[in-house]
């Protein structure tokens, strides 16, 4: 189904109107500052005009009382006209919470704006948008305001959504650093609502310091399996955790739970600098998990806010995601990539918690690990110590001082030129499939006019030309290396070509990427194919997924060989893809991608494309598909996929054959330690 298009921005200044009007230590980082830097980063990188704006309005009593009892409704009510001491006393009533004579307005609009974004993405007028809004929702209840909360916006979204447009299927995804108990407590029943949060927990020491937000909060009765928590026992989790938990724990279950919409609690102070949080996830990082959230419900992606509270930290994660939501290439992930032992803990036991209720984990270690032996607590400890995600997180991790709240202005300041910089504008891809009309072709795909002739001598003199004798094969290698000369010359994102000689462009391609002076490119070889590569340097991780067993080729850390069997129809080639792929190459972190759509591919269209979608977060999106029998309905979904013109529908979730599962445990257990993003569980570390 074709994905509407658009991205809507809903925003209004009248939500800065109310502020903390007494001393409150607990309350003084919720400030309407938020809403401003925020919205003024977006105008400084022209982000607002390439959004539609969408007005926002008020949450109707009715809408309210969706999630919140009448009594609470008038007390909130009440507040309008309160004086200062009256507003204090109601204010004490509840856990970390302010009340202002403009509280109940501006509450009020924050649930109407993020209605407002569910109508806009339902009826199609938008495929996802931002509702930046204050205050938060959260951690509010049916009948209490909690944690700066006083309506539950992102509860009341997804109450209205299903009543509306008789959803079925929701998915909920809290990435703000609190666990939003509110919501949690709205629908641990409900099997319609999919409710993951990650949070900042050490073990129940922080705030809300509540015994439910551990792992083993399933859900209740029905809701069973729907409720997903993830504690961070530590602070210092940074990109490479936050990644670690999309592969291994939300997205397995979220393709396997097929949401009809993505609703995003979407708080910022999981990010660097953040007092409240004290992680080190930088602002690129929320543009690959919003990247991953946009392959499912076919785009449609609500990111509502909630915390944040280093101002410039927000800003740029609240940048970083809507240009994402807008479609522009991702910029490379920072930092290391090696999940820490103790968010390889949490997933662990949250994915052993969650083993009798997905199917994509029904083969996963039972036990959850309560607590580690006393041993790998030991290492734990010394392991955090004397590493940490990111170098620069002691220096900048947030502390509440102000002199470390500027140090962490300057890391980004610096940190987000790097990584903005080099994104290039254009996204189109650019294909040269010469059987395949062009109007058969998305139309932001140009069909590139091959390259001239003695540029091509020129190119193809540098190789050995015995290679290619026949004109044919010249011509397709004119293809393969025309497209790629524009990937790498930045003038497109990525493309497709159409190959007679796959494997020799290939050989040819790679070649030219060396000489362009890449450092790393991933291959990725669907169906059997011999490529003679030099393969010990590194500068080339080949992935061959094939059907028959490869026998001479043992897997070594540059070469791994995955034998996949997909019969027909049954797309059951998400946990090869989550589980591994990806992993694997984010621990690569590749300048640039080649995926080879060989003879008798033992993968299926939609296989395939989820593949192209799922990688577009490495390498500045930068994706060269070489085709060699080129059938319509493969290129115009590569096609499609490249483009962003939409997330080819994958399908029902089919489980993964018994052996499929043991395979990628095989090359897990194998690789794991070459590449750390593949790390689940704590077993083999000790
Ligand atoms: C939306 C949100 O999740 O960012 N709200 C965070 C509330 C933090 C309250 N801290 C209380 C500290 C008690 N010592
Ligand atoms: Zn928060």
């Amino acid at each position: 189904p074709a994905m509407a298009s658009g991205t809507a921005l809903i925003y209004d200044d009248e939500m800065t109107s109310y502020k903390l009007l007494w001393d409150d230590p607990e309350c003084d980082i919720e400030v309407p500052e938020r809403l401003l830097s925020s919205y003024e980063q977006l105008k400084h990188y022209h982000l607002v005009e390439r959004c539609i704006h969408v007005p926002v309005r008020e949450g109707t009593e009715e809408e309210i009382m969706l999630v919140h009892s009448s009594e609470y409704l008038e007390v909130v009510k009440s507040t309008q006209t309160m004086n200062e001491e009256e507003l204090r006393r109601v204010s004490e009533n509840y856990d970390a919470v302010y009340f202002h004579p403009n509280t109940y307005r501006c509450a009020k609009l924050a649930v109407g704006a993020t209605l407002q974004l569910v109508d806009s993405v339902m009826s199609g007028k938008v495929c996802n948008g931002m509702a930046l809004v204050r205050p938060p929702g959260h951690h509010s209840q049916r009948n209490a305001a909690n944690g700066f909360c006083v309506f539950n916006n992102v509860a009341i979204a997804a109450q209205y959504a299903k009543r509306r447009y008789g959803l079925q299927r929701i998915l909920i995804v809290d990435w703000d650093v609190h666990h939003g108990q509110g919501i949690q407590y709205v629908f641990e029943e409900d099997p319609s609502v999919l409710y993951y949060s990650w949070h900042r927990y050490e073990h129940q020491q922080f705030w809300p310091l509540l015994r439910e937000s551990d792992y083993d909060a399933v859900g209740q009765g029905k809701g069973k399996g729907f409720n997903l928590n993830v504690p961070w026992n530590k602070v210092g989790m940074g990109n490479s955790d936050y990644l670690a938990a999309f592969f291994h724990v939300l997205l397995p279950v979220a393709f396997e739970f097929v949401p009809e919409l993505i609703l995003v609690s979407s708080g910022y102070d999981s990010g660097i600098g953040d007092p409240e949080g004290q992680m080190t996830a930088t602002p690129e990082c929320f543009a690959h998990l919003t990247h991953f959230l946009m392959q499912l419900a076919n785009g449609r992606v609500c990111a509502v806010l909630e915390g944040g509270y280093h101002l410039k930290s927000l800003s740029e994660s609240v940048c970083m995601t809507v240009k994402t939501l807008l479609r522009d290439p991702l910029p490379q992930i920072s930092g290391e990539m090696a999940p820490c032992l103790s968010a390889v803990e949490s997933i662990q036991n949250v994915r052993a918690a969650h083993k009798p209720y997905w199917k994509c984990l029904m083969y996963e270690e039972a036990t959850p690990l309560h607590n580690l032996s006393t041993k790998s607590q030991q290492m734990m400890e010394a392991e955090l110590i004397q590493t940490s995600t990111h170098p620069t997180a002691k220096q900048v991790v947030g502390t509440t001082n102000s002199d470390e709240a500027i140090k962490t202005d300057r890391f980004l300041e610096s940190h987000m030129k790097k990584i903005l910089f080099p994104v290039p504008p254009v996204k189109t891809a650019s294909a040269i499939v010469s059987k395949v009309d062009a109007h058969l072709l998305p139309i932001s795909v140009q069909v590139e006019m091959e390259m001239n002739a003695q540029e091509l001598k020129t190119l193809v003199s540098a190789f050995d030309a015995e290679l290619v004798k026949e004109e044919k094969a010249l011509l397709s290698l004119q293809n393969v290396l025309a497209v790629l000369d524009k990937i790498l010359k930045k003038k497109v994102c990525n493309g497709i070509a159409e190959s007679s000689v796959a494997s020799v462009s290939t050989t040819f391609a790679l070649k030219h990427c060396f000489d362009f002076g890449l450092q790393r490119v991933l291959c990725i070889v669907v169906g059997d194919m011999d490529l003679e590569l030099d393969l010990d340097d590194g500068k080339i991780l080949l992935m061959n997924i094939c059907q028959k067993q490869q026998t001479e080729k043992t897997n070594s850390k540059y070469h791994i060989s995955l034998n996949w069997k997909e019969d027909a129809g049954r797309n059951n080639f998400f946990c090869a893809v989550l589980g591994f792929i990806l992993p694997v190459a984010y621990s690569y972190q590749p300048d640039l991608m080649i995926i080879v759509i060989g003879p008798n591919r033992s993968l299926g269209v939609n296989a395939i494309s989820l593949l192209t979608c799922l990688l577009q977060g490495l390498a500045e999106s930068r994706i060269l598909v070489v085709i060699q029998d080129t059938e319509i309905k493969l290129v115009q979904s590569v096609a499609k996929a490249l483009s962003g013109v939409s997330t080819p529908d994958f399908g029902a979730y089919a489980p993964a054959f018994q052996e499929n599962f043991l395979e990628i445990k095989r090359l897990r257990d194998q690789l794991q330690q070459e590449w750390k993003m593949l790390r689940c569980s704590v077993k083999d570390w000790i």
